[in-house]
């Protein structure tokens, strides 16, 4: 069984600063959104954790071996360089989705995304050290076959980006209700999931879902490990012996 930890980023009181005294320029939002994901990255992914961007204002981290001293710090970090503070809510669960969930519920009830009053909450548990095993986190590392000679060397960068959207949008939806999972675009053509306990049928019924409604194909490369990065990386090693071997899915031998 997987038990992965979640870390629900938020901005606090984003949508009134965008927008106080008078509208900020974009270039400015978009300029400050991605270089708080870069720092994210660095500052959870030195201690081994991945962040994801999903929606910028809400950012999603697998933090597993992450304690809440370290969660302070990165708030205390943030606060001191940006016009901006972050809560940060720690859950675990079963499923990628269900510790989602409860961080997610967790933040609710300390208030409102966009309540003055609510700043810097941290809330949560990690993971208890006894509870931990070498399985915790799941990762699936997929990518689109051939998307360079079937896309990107042939039809034009926007209808390209729209096929590779779309066989996102359909496989974040497919994992989301039918493995409790959470599915994240992150660049080219490339789509991270942090997973339940997925079997190889799973993965495979995974790709012929997608292949069948939006026509896109897929393959993944899976890896176990304690914490997400050790994880991530087994994901793309298997990922490289499904390119060498023409398999559409290839678990990590641990
Ligand atoms: N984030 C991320 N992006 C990657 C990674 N590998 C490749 N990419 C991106 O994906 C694009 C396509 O590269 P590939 O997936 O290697 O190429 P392909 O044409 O699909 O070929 P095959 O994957 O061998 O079928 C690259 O231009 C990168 O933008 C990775 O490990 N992580």
């Amino acid at each position: 069984m997987t038990n992965t930890q979640v870390t629900l980023i938020q901005i606090d009181n984003y949508g009134p600063w965008t927008v106080t005294p008078e509208p900020r320029r974009e270039v400015d939002l978009q300029t400050l959104q991605s270089r708080l994901y870069a720092d994210l990255s660095q500052l959870f992914g030195n201690r081994d954790g991945y962040v994801f961007f999903s929606r910028f204002d809400n950012m999603i981290a697998v933090t597993n071996g992450i304690g809440m001293d370290a969660h302070a710090l990165v708030q205390e970090s943030v606060a001191n360089r940006y016009p901006v503070t972050l809560s940060l809510s720690v859950a675990t669960g079963g499923t990628p989705a269900a510790a989602l969930d409860t961080a997610s519920t967790q933040l609710q009830d300390a208030g409102s995304a966009q309540a003055k009053d609510r700043r810097e909450i941290l809330r949560g548990e990690p993971v208890a050290e006894d509870r931990r095993t070498a399985e915790d986190v799941q990762v699936a590392h997929f990518d689109v076959n051939d998307a360079t000679e079937k896309y990107t060397d042939r039809i034009g960068a926007f209808d390209t980006f729209i096929h590779i959207e779309q066989g996102y949008a359909e496989l974040m939806r497919y994992l989301r209700e039918a493995h409790d999972s959470l599915a994240f675009f992150v660049g080219g053509d490339n789509i991270i999931a942090v997973c339940s306990s997925l079997d190889e049928t799973a993965y495979h019924d995974a790709i012929a879902h997608v292949r069948e409604v939006v026509d896109v194909d897929l393959k993944v490369g899976v890896g176990r490990a304690r914490t997400a990065q050790p994880a991530g990386m087994a994901a793309k090693h298997a990922l490289e012996v499904c390119r060498h071997d023409g398999r559409d899915v290839v678990f990590d031998e641990p």
